[in-house]
Order: C-alpha cells, then sequence, then structure tokens
C-alpha cells in the first residue's frame, strides 16, 4: 500500500498535553464533541505531511497555552521504511525534522502527501480568486518542490516590483529590469499551473459525473495577460511573448496605481456548471459537490504523479453534506487511500463503515 502514518504523537500542542494517536492504514474516526481536539490533530497531520496548516497559524498559536514549546512527531511506515518527521516550536520559531535530522518544510512535504477537506473549503469556489489560485497552487507544492520554488520566486520578484511601483521617487527607468524578472518567474508558474490544472479538471470532470450524473462541470484558467490559447499552454517561450506584451499595455496604468496588474497573482480560476459561471449560477449543493469532486480529483492525480495515494484527511465534512454525498465520498475511500475523518456524530456512517474503521474518541477524558 505505500508509505502511511502509523503514529502521531503530540506534546504541548494545542488543546493537547501529551498524546499519541495510533492510526489504521485504511480509514480512522476521531469523535468526539466541539472544542475536543479533532481538528487539532489533523491540523498535525497537515503540518508533517503537506508542511503547512490550513489555518495558516503563527508559530506560537501551536504551543499550548503557557508552555514553554511545543513538538510533534509523525511516524510513517511502508514500503520496508520507517521515517519520522517532527516539527517543534521554540522560543516563537518552528523547525522540522526528518528522521532526527534538521530540514526545512520541504524536507518533510509531500514524503507522504495529503488532501485535506474542511468545511472553509465549501466556499471555495464563492470566495475570491485567491482562494481558487491557493488551493491549486498548494496542491502542486506538495507533488513538486520546484512548484514550490517557482512560486516563491515570482513572489518575491512581484513584491519588490510592486516596492518600485509604488516608490514615487525612485526612477522608473529600473522597472525594465522587473519587467524581465517578472515575465521571467511568471511565465514559469503559469506553464506549471496550467499543466496541473488540466490534469485535475481530466479528473474533476469524470468524478463529478460520478456524483451528480446529470450536470456536467467544467474548469477554466483566466489569465490577466490575456486568452494563453490551448496549443501555446506548455509552450513557455509563447507564455512569455503574452505576458511581456500585456505588461507593456498596463504600464502606465500600473505606474499611475503603484501596483502590478497583471500575472499569475490576478488569475481568476472559474468552474462551471451546466455551462454557467459557478461562483453566481451553482446551488449550495452544486458548490459542495464540486469542491467534494475537486479534493477527490486532488487524490487522484496525486495517484497519477507520483504513483501511491496521500492521506485524506476530511475534518468535519460529513455534516455538511447530504446522505448521498456522504456515502459517495465514503465508497470512494473504502480503497486503498487512508483516511483520517473528524465527527461530532458516528450516525453519519454506515454500520459496513464503522465495521471497516478504527474508531478513537477525543475528549472522552475531558467529559468522564
Ligand atoms: N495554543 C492553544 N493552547 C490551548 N488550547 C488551544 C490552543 N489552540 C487551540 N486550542 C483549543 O483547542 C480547542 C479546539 O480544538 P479543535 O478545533 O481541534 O476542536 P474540534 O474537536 O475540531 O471541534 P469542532 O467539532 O467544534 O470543530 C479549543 O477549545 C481551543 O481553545
Amino acid at each position: 500500500m505505500g508509505i502511511y502514518a502509523r503514529t502521531l504523537t503530540v506534546h504541548n500542542y494545542r488543546s493537547y498535553e501529551l498524546y499519541e494517536l495510533e492510526l489504521d492504514e485504511g480509514v480512522t474516526v476521531l469523535v468526539g464533541p466541539n472544542a475536543a481536539g479533532k481538528t487539532n490533530l489533523v491540523e498535525a497531520l497537515q503540518l508533517l505531511t503537506a508542511g503547512q496548516s490550513f489555518r495558516r497559524p503563527s508559530p506560537s498559536d501551536l504551543v499550548r497555552d503557557g508552555a514553554p514549546g511545543t513538538k510533534i512527531e509523525l511516524r510513517l511506515e511502508g514500503d520496508g521504511r520507517v521515517l519520522d518527521m517532527g516539527m517543534t516550536v521554540e522560543r516563537g520559531r518552528r523547525a522540522f525534522s526528518r528522521n532526527g535530522k534538521k530540514v526545512t518544510a520541504s524536507g518533510v512535504r509531500g514524503v507522504l502527501p495529503s488532501v485535506l477537506f474542511c468545511p472553509d473549503h465549501l466556499d471555495m469556489i464563492k470566495r475570491s480568486a485567491s482562494v481558487r489560485r491557493a488551493a491549486l497552487d498548494d496542491f502542486g507544492v506538495q507533488l513538486n518542490e520546484s512548484y514550490a520554488q517557482l512560486v516563491g520566486a515570482y513572489e518575491r520578484t512581484l513584491e519588490q516590483r510592486n516596492n518600485l511601483l509604488k516608490d514615487r521617487f525612485a526612477s522608473h527607468d529600473l522597472l525594465g529590469a522587473w519587467d524581465d524578472a517578472l515575465i521571467t518567474a511568471g511565465a514559469s508558474v503559469l506553464v506549471h499551473r496550467l499543466a496541473l490544472l488540466e490534469r485535475v479538471r481530466e479528473r474533476l470532470v469524470d468524478v463529478y459525473a460520478r456524483i451528480a450524473p446529470r450536470e456536467t462541470v467544467d474548469v477554466r484558467y483566466r489569465a490577466s495577460i490575456g486568452d494563453i490559447p490551448a496549443a501555446s499552454a506548455r509552450d513557455r517561450d509563447a507564455v512569455v511573448s503574452c505576458f511581456a506584451a500585456a505588461l507593456a499595455e498596463t504600464r502606465e496604468d500600473e505606474v499611475r496605481r503603484g501596483l502590478t496588474l497583471v500575472g499569475p497573482h490576478r488569475d481568476e480560476i472559474v468552474f462551471l456548471v451546466d455551462g454557467r459561471e459557478a461562483r453566481s449560477f451553482a446551488s449550495q449543493g452544486q458548490q459542495r459537490s464540486l469542491v467534494l469532486a475537486w479534493k477527490i480529483a486532488e487524490v487522484e492525480v496525486t495517484y497519477d504523479i507520483l504513483g501511491r495515494y496521500p492521506i485524506l484527511l476530511l475534518d468535519d465534512v460529513m455534516s455538511e453534506l447530504d446522505a448521498a454525498r456522504r456515502e459517495s465520498i465514503m465508497r470512494f475511500v473504502e480503497g486503498e487511500i487512508q483516511t483520517v475523518i473528524t465527527t461530532t456524530n458516528l450516525g453519519y456512517f454506515s454500520d459496513g463503515i464503522l465495521d471497516a474503521s478504527k474508531v478513537v474518541g477525543i475528549g472522552e477524558e475531558k467529559r468522564a
């Protein structure tokens, strides 16, 4: 089954003084009342698999109130190997380790990739484009370290160029050099994003058809530098020329507004249900189906690219889904995908699922 998460241990982490969680190779259900600490455990699993948390906490947020620091560890097993991923926060600084050796976040990221689905993701469709871009980029970063480097390089270049544009006393002659840097970094991000989105799109269309057979779904990338013909999407030189032309056209506007107005940071990812933009037309149920299908597509694309499944982290999503959708997600995880699901209510699960899962009560000691 490849690598899977075996044991999570947390010390002075969020609501926990010391806790050890043994995970099943298949499905582990964490059940407990509100504020029991279920999401805290999911977050620890995400930190030690994706190298970041969906809550985007500051390091000190992770430290249990009143404690000097925190330490979380995840033992991975499989393929005849044992790997220990760790993270500490001491004096407000976060540090990662792999088999006891200090590494950066990229040293733990993607060793066992993870796909997280939580209630916040249900408004991925409605909220601003930055949420959709981040969803795609966060996924790309886990699959490929160079994706992270490209996005990081683009963001740094963008920040410097914006600083120059904002500075009323700076000579804008310097902009030319930043234009070149922005185009180089931005074109690389675009080519990678478009390739990844195309892979997710293919899976998404297929998965959505299984969830809602009478509807069709699609996703398009709307680049702020103008339309990139599908045939040129993988052609970096073609993207570079589009970007250069768009920057030249917006130059005056950019100088006036003190802001870079075109590039991957301004692009839109548009979801369509039955040919109409989901953001304005999709019902709540359709939006949920879309996000669910997107997450499942991420799981499948991970397998296509890396040849192994990620761990699937489903935080409190059952209560947000109707019975049919709950069933479709459970049918999907019944296979060989290691899954951790949190819930306040075991009633959302069929007896068959519960029999095949490891059920762990969280926060029971507090209730006793
Ligand atoms: N740094 C910290 N120190 C102490 N307690 C913390 C810290 N960070 C979070 N908590 C506590 O953890 C609890 C929340 O835990 P969590 O979000 O995991 O709950 P949950 O079981 O997922 O609940 P729900 O079912 O409501 O989503 C809160 O009571 C919060 O105050």
